[in-house]
C-alpha cells in the first residue's frame, strides 16, 4: 500500500473540503457546512498525526508474520482497518467536495457520515497509539506482552466511546458484500437486545423485535448507541439466547429453505461406558478411556451424524439404538427408490462447533447456508460427526473437552457404523473459533494418552490463548462486531469457572432444550460484581461527570492520574497519548471481568501456553483465520508448531470477520473461504502418508 498516496490523498481532501465549505457565504446549509468544516478539521489533524506512526509500524510489522508468504498479525490488521477508514473519507469528501453546490446535495446526511467516520478515525488513531507502546514493550516478535492486561488499557477499554463503529460505519473494514447481512444482525441483536430486557419470550419477543428493528434501520446513531450498551450491560444469559437464534425453529425453518437436503441427520446420545483403545505404541496393548466425569460424574454424550449420501451402517439396529431423534433420522424420500447403500467411505470427519463455549449446538452448524457442516458433507461427501457438547457456565473446563475426547474415542471404535471403513481409515478434526480450540486440545489429550491422533486438524479462526493478554489483534475487541471484549470476557469466565455453579443436565434433557433453561441465578450477580470492579478504580466524583455526551472528549488526563494509584502499570500500551490527544469516551464504562483464573493457564485450556512436550506428535495442523481479534492466537501458535517442527499452514482471509463461516451462504468471499477450508480437510484426507493409527 501506497501510504504516501493515502495521506496526501487525505490531506488534498480536506484542504478542498474546507476551502469549498468555509468560501462561499451562499452556500444554503450554514450550520451543515461549519459542521463539516469542523469535521474535516479534525481528520486533517488526525491524518497528520497518524503519518508518522503508520510509517513506524509499516516498516516492522512484517517481523511478526508467520513466514513471508502469509502477511497477517494483528499490526497488519489494525493498519488495514485503518487504511479502510481513510479511504472511505477520501472517498466521500470528494464526493462532497464535488457536489456540495448542487441542488439535491443531502448536506446533512453527508455531514453525518463524514462526522462518523471522524470518530471512527479519532479511535483507530488512539489503538494505533496503543499498538505503537505494544512495538516497544513487547520483546522482538512477540505479538503478546509478558504480563496480563494492564489496569491502564482495560480503564481504555471501559470507558472508549465505541458506538461509532456499529452505527453509519459498521462494517466498513470488511468486504462491501457483508455489509447488508452485519447490519441485519446488528439490528436483530439491539432489537432483540431491547425485547429481552422488557422480559417478552417467545412469540411475543420476535413481534417486538420486529417492530423495533424499524427505527434502528432509520436511524444508525441510535443503532450504535444500542449496541454499545447492550455490549456492555447485557448478561450472558442474553447473549446465549441470542447466539442461540439459530437454534429456533423460525430461523433453522428458513435457513433450510436454502441449505443442503442430507440423507442421513441423526441425533445420538452415547451412554457413559469405559472404552478400551488400543496403544499407538503397541496396538496389542489397550488403555482405558473413561467417560466424562468432570463436575458431575459420569453422563452421557450428544452429538449428530450427518452423512450426505446413506452409508452402510448408518441405518443399522446398532447405531439407531443410539438415536434420539424426534424426526425420521433417515430421509428416505432423499434415498431415490430401489438406490443401494453406498459403501462406507474411508473419511470420518469429527466437528467441534463454536460458540464461546457458552452457546450453539451442532444444529447451529447443520442447517446453515451450504458452505458449513451440511454442505461440507456434500462438498467432500464424507460423513460428519459433530459433538453437543456441555456449555458452560453450567459446564465449565473440563467437562466438554471431556466430551469431545471421549466422542473422539468412541468414533474410532464404531466408525463402522458411522459410515466410515474400518481398515486404513483417515480422520480429521474440524472446527471453529471455541471448537478450533477444542481440535487441538483433543488430539493434545490423545498425544497424552497414547491413542491413535486424528490425521489432521482443520481450525477456523481457532482461540489459542484465553487469559486476558493484549495482542493487537485484540485491541480489535474494543470494537468488534461479534466479539466485543465485554462479552469474550464473559465466555472465558464461564468457561474457566469463575463466578459459575456448575449443575448436572437433567436426565433426558438434550443439550438444544438445557440451552433454554434459565442461567440467570447462576450468573445473576456478573454484571453487577463487574461493574463494581471497574468502578473501583474511579472515584466518586469522576463517575459523576461521566455521563455526558459521547462527542464530547473529556479531558480525562487528570482523571487517568488520579484513577491510577500508582500501581506498577508497566505492561504493554502508553501510558498517556501524545499531548493534545483524547480519543473519544463513552457515556457508559464498559462492564469486564478479567479475572485472572489459574485455570486459563492450564494448556488445555490456552494450547499456546502449551509445553512443546504437549504438542510434539500433533497431526498436520491447517488453520484459517479472518481480519478479527483472535488473529494474533492463530500466528503465535502457528509459529510455536512451526519452530518444534510440526506440520502447520496458516491461511489469513483478509476483509472477513470472525466467525465468517457461520455467515455462509451471503457473500461470495465467504464461499471462498469456505472453500479453503474444504481443501485443507480434503488434503488431510489424501495425504500420502500412512494414516495416523499406524504411525508411531
Ligand atoms: C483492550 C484489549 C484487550 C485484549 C483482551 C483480550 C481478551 C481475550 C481474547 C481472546 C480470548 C478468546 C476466548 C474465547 C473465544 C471464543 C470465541 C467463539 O467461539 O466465539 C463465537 C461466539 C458465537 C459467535 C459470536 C461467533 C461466531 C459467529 C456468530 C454467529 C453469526 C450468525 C449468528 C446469528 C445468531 C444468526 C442469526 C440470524 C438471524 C436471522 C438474525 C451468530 C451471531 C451467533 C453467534 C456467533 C464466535
Amino acid at each position: 500500500m501506497d501510504w504516501i498516496a493515502v495521506f496526501t490523498s487525505l490531506e488534498a481532501v480536506c484542504k478542498e473540503n474546507i476551502t469549498a465549505l468555509s468560501g462561499p457565504p451562499d452556500l444554503p446549509y450554514g450550520d451543515v457546512s461549519r459542521r463539516l468544516v469542523t469535521c474535516m478539521r479534525k481528520i486533517q489533524d488526525h491524518g497528520r498525526a497518524l503519518e508518522p506512526v503508520v510509517s513506524g509500524i509499516t516498516a516492522v510489522y512484517h517481523h511478526y508474520d508467520f513466514d513471508s508468504d502469509t502477511p497477517g498479525n494483528g499490526y497488519r490488521t489494525l493498519v488495514k482497518v485503518l487504511q479502510s477508514c481513510l479511504l472511505h473519507i477520501i472517498h466521500n469528501g470528494r464526493y462532497i467536495a464535488s457536489n456540495c453546490h448542487r441542488a439535491f446535495f443531502r448536506a446533512d446526511h453527508n455531514a453525518s457520515e463524514m462526522e462518523a467516520y471522524g470518530s471512527v478515525l479519532c479511535q483507530l488513531r488512539a489503538l494505533l497509539y496503543i499498538a505503537q507502546g505494544m512495538l516497544h514493550d513487547n520483546s522482538p516478535g512477540q505479538l503478546y506482552g509478558e504480563q496480563e492486561l494492564s489496569r491502564w488499557l482495560v480503564r481504555e477499554y471501559a470507558s472508549m466511546h465505541k458506538a461509532c463503529f456499529y452505527g453509519r460505519c459498521l462494517g466498513f473494514q470488511f468486504s462491501s458484500s457483508l455489509r447488508p447481512i452485519l447490519q441485519s444482525l446488528i439490528i436483530s441483536m439491539v432489537s432483540f437486545g431491547e425485547s429481552y430486557e422488557k422480559q417478552h419470550s417467545g412469540l411475543g419477543m420476535a413481534a417486538f423485535s420486529l417492530l423495533t428493528s424499524g427505527k434502528y434501520v432509520i436511524d444508525p446513531e441510535l443503532r450504535g448507541e444500542e449496541y454499545e450498551r447492550i455490549t456492555q450491560n447485557l448478561d450472558m444469559k442474553f447473549w446465549k439466547s441470542f447466539w442461540n437464534l439459530t437454534e429456533s425453529e423460525l430461523v433453522s425453518g428458513f435457513a433450510s429453505l436454502t441449505s443442503t437436503l442430507v440423507q442421513v441427520n441423526l441425533t445420538l446420545t452415547i451412554p457413559p461406558e469405559p472404552l478400551l483403545l488400543p496403544l499407538v505404541s503397541d496396538p496389542r496393548l489397550s488403555t482405558p478411556v473413561s467417560p466424562p466425569v468432570a463436575h458431575w460424574g459420569p453422563g452421557p454424550v450428544n452429538m449428530r451424524l450427518i452423512s450426505y449420501e446413506l452409508r452402510e451402517g448408518q441405518d443399522s439396529k446398532e447405531l439407531l439404538a443410539f438415536a434420539r431423534t424426534e424426526a425420521p433420522p433417515i430421509s428416505l424420500s432423499l434415498v431415490p427408490f430401489g438406490a443401494q447403500k453406498r459403501p462406507p467411505s474411508p473419511w470420518l470427519l469429527i466437528h467441534f462447533h463454536g460458540g464461546g463455549f457458552v452457546s450453539q449446538t451442532s444444529k447451529s452448524h447443520e442447517v446453515h447456508r451450504p458452505g458449513w457442516s451440511l454442505g461440507w458433507s456434500k462438498d467432500l461427501n464424507v460423513p460428519i460427526l459433530s459433538v453437543d457438547y456441555s456449555l458452560a457456565p453450567e459446564a465449565p473446563f473440563p467437562r466438554a473437552l471431556e466430551e469431545c475426547f471421549y466422542t473422539y474415542c468412541w468414533a474410532l471404535k464404531n466408525c463402522h457404523l458411522l459410515g466410515q471403513l474400518l481398515q486404513q481409515n483417515r480422520v480429521c478434526l474440524a472446527g471453529d473459533s471455541a471448537g478450533g480450540n477444542l481440535c487441538i486440545t483433543v488430539s493434545m489429550r490423545a498425544i497424552a494418552c497414547g491413542v491413535r491422533i486424528p490425521d489432521g486438524i482443520m481450525a477456523a479462526y481457532p482461540a489459542t490463548l484465553l487469559t486476558i493478554e493484549a495482542s493487537p489483534s485484540r485491541l480489535l475487541t474494543s470494537f468488534d462486531l461479534l466479539l466485543p471484549l465485554g462479552v469474550l470476557s464473559k465466555c472465558i469466565n464461564a468457561y474457566t469457572g469463575v463466578d459459575s455453579e456448575t449443575v448436572q443436565p437433567t436426565e433426558g434433557i438434550s443439550t438444544l432444550s438445557a440451552l433454554g433453561r434459565d442461567t440467570a441465578s447462576l450468573i445473576s450477580d456478573l454484571s453487577h460484581g463487574a461493574s463494581k470492579w471497574i468502578q473501583s478504580f474511579i472515584p466518586a466524583e469522576v463517575l459523576g461527570s461521566w455521563s455526558s455526551s459521547h462527542q464530547r472528549s473529556l479531558d480525562n488526563k487528570a482523571h487517568q492520574r488520579s484513577v491510577l494509584p500508582c500501581s506498577p502499570d508497566s505492561s504493554s500500551g502508553p501510558r498517556d497519548y501524545p499531548d493534545g490527544f483524547e480519543p473519544l469516551r463513552s457515556e457508559r464504562l464498559s462492564v469486564i471481568q478479567p479475572h485472572s483464573c489459574p485455570t486459563v493457564k492450564n494448556p488445555f485450556v490456552s494450547p499456546l501456553l502449551a509445553s512443546d512436550d504437549l504438542l510434539r506428535g500433533l497431526p498436520h495442523v491447517h488453520i484459517a483465520s479472518a481480519l478479527d481479534a483472535l488473529l494474533d492466537d492463530s500466528v503465535m501458535f502457528a509459529r510455536k508448531l512451526r519452530n518444534m517442527g510440526q506440520p502447520v499452514t496458516l491461511r489469513v482471509v483478509e476483509d472477513l470477520p470472525h466467525g465468517f463461516l457461520s455467515l455462509s451462504g451471503y457473500a461470495e468471499e465467504i464461499k471462498v473461504a469456505s472453500d479453503i477450508c474444504v481443501e485443507r480437510i480434503r488434503e488431510v484426507f489424501q495425504q500420502t502418508t500412512l494414516p495416523s493409527c499406524t504411525r508411531k
